[in-house]
């Protein structure tokens, strides 16, 4: 497997600052390029305007991560809980250069000062209040990629609903990479290759590059998320719910030189008891016959828990 400088597309969902008004015509163009770009490369690349995301929104949650991870070692350790991937996972883990943190919803409920608070017994309310607004904006963002995707397709309307249910929950990653000191490697494998168990993943960083994804003809690309950006990554669910038409790309982050990488991750899921079904629209006999049996999110996680590359496989019907 070589690596490529192959583009990926980059699109503003804003002109002049004002946000494209969904079902005007530049909205639908904008919504055919989305779909081509989830069904050929499996993401793309998105400016994101204050509109979409405030600047200084982003800059304070990195600025309140730092702090997070410069907490001593002991006490971020102290963070477990029962869900898988949700633990501060450090230098004990499998993945020993990365560190994270993962915490569901909290945008909905007093999860982000549950969290804050454990972190920071005094609590942390300028952690908790950007923490909740960073993942609101991403939320209503993946909600407007869904709606573009339901509309690039020509779905009728009612598939709205679809794409509500497909983001009806979220779950935010904390991210922190750093080089191995030892090592002099010039370029290291910080987080293995894998698809993400979500309908969609919008990633934001803070200046370093790092993130790579699997193109269909097996090359590494390397992408370069623009300053005031994010991007958009396909997951398994909307692999699913497409009958395989969009594309859930494999990535992984390679850290060259010594700087630090921090990320933020909103993983966009279903609620548990969501019923993942793929609609009629998508399906012939020729050549697009069925190709995965409607199941319920909880069930595709347990088996994503179990093996996460071949997660998917479980509920093909082909
Ligand atoms: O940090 C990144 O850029 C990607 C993280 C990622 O792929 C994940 O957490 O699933
Ligand atoms: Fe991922």
């Amino acid at each position: 497997m070589g690596s490529e400088n192959m583009t990926i597309p980059c699109f503003d969902l804003c002109k002049g600052g004002m946000r494209l008004e969904e079902g005007s015509e530049e909205w639908k163009e904008m919504s055919k390029k989305v779909r081509e770009a989830c069904e050929n490369h499996g993401c793309f690349l998105l400016i994101c305007d204050d509109e979409i995301i405030p600047n200084t929104v982003c800059k304070d949650m990195f600025h309140n991560m730092k702090a997070l991870f410069d907490l001593p070692e002991e006490t971020k350790q102290q963070y477990v809980t029962a869900k898988p991937y949700r633990n501060y996972n450090g230098k004990n883990s499998p993945i020993p250069l990365s560190e994270s943190f993962g915490i569901d919803d909290t945008f909905l409920s007093d999860n982000a000062e549950a969290f804050a608070n454990f972190l920071w017994p005094q609590g942390n309310p300028p952690f908790s209040e950007t923490l909740k607004t960073m993942t609101s904006k991403l939320v209503e963002l993946s909600f407007l990629v869904l709606k573009m995707i339901v509309e690039g397709y020509g779905l009728p309307q009612h598939y709205i609903s679809d794409a509500e249910n497909m983001n009806s929950s979220s779950f935010s990653r904390l991210m922190k990479y750093r080089v191995d000191d030892e090592s002099d490697n010039e370029h290291e494998t910080v987080l293995p290759a894998h698809t993400d168990s979500s309908t969609l993943t919008i990633i934001c960083q803070k200046d370093v590059q790092g993130l790579e994804v699997l193109s269909k003809t097996d090359k590494w690309i390397e992408l370069e998320i623009p300053h005031d950006g994010v991007v958009v990554l396909v997951g398994d669910i909307l692999q699913a719910w497409s009958n395989g038409r969009l594309h859930s790309v494999k990535h992984r982050v390679v850290l060259k030189g010594e700087k630090e990488r921090y990320s933020f991750g909103l993983f966009a899921n279903p609620k548990d008891d969501i019923n993942i079904k793929v609609p009629e629209e998508f399906v012939d006999n020729q050549i697009h016959p069925l190709r995965y049996r409607p199941f319920k999110y909880g069930e595709y996680f347990d088996s994503y828990v179990s093996n996460a590359l071949e997660a998917l496989e479980v509920f093909e019907c082909i």
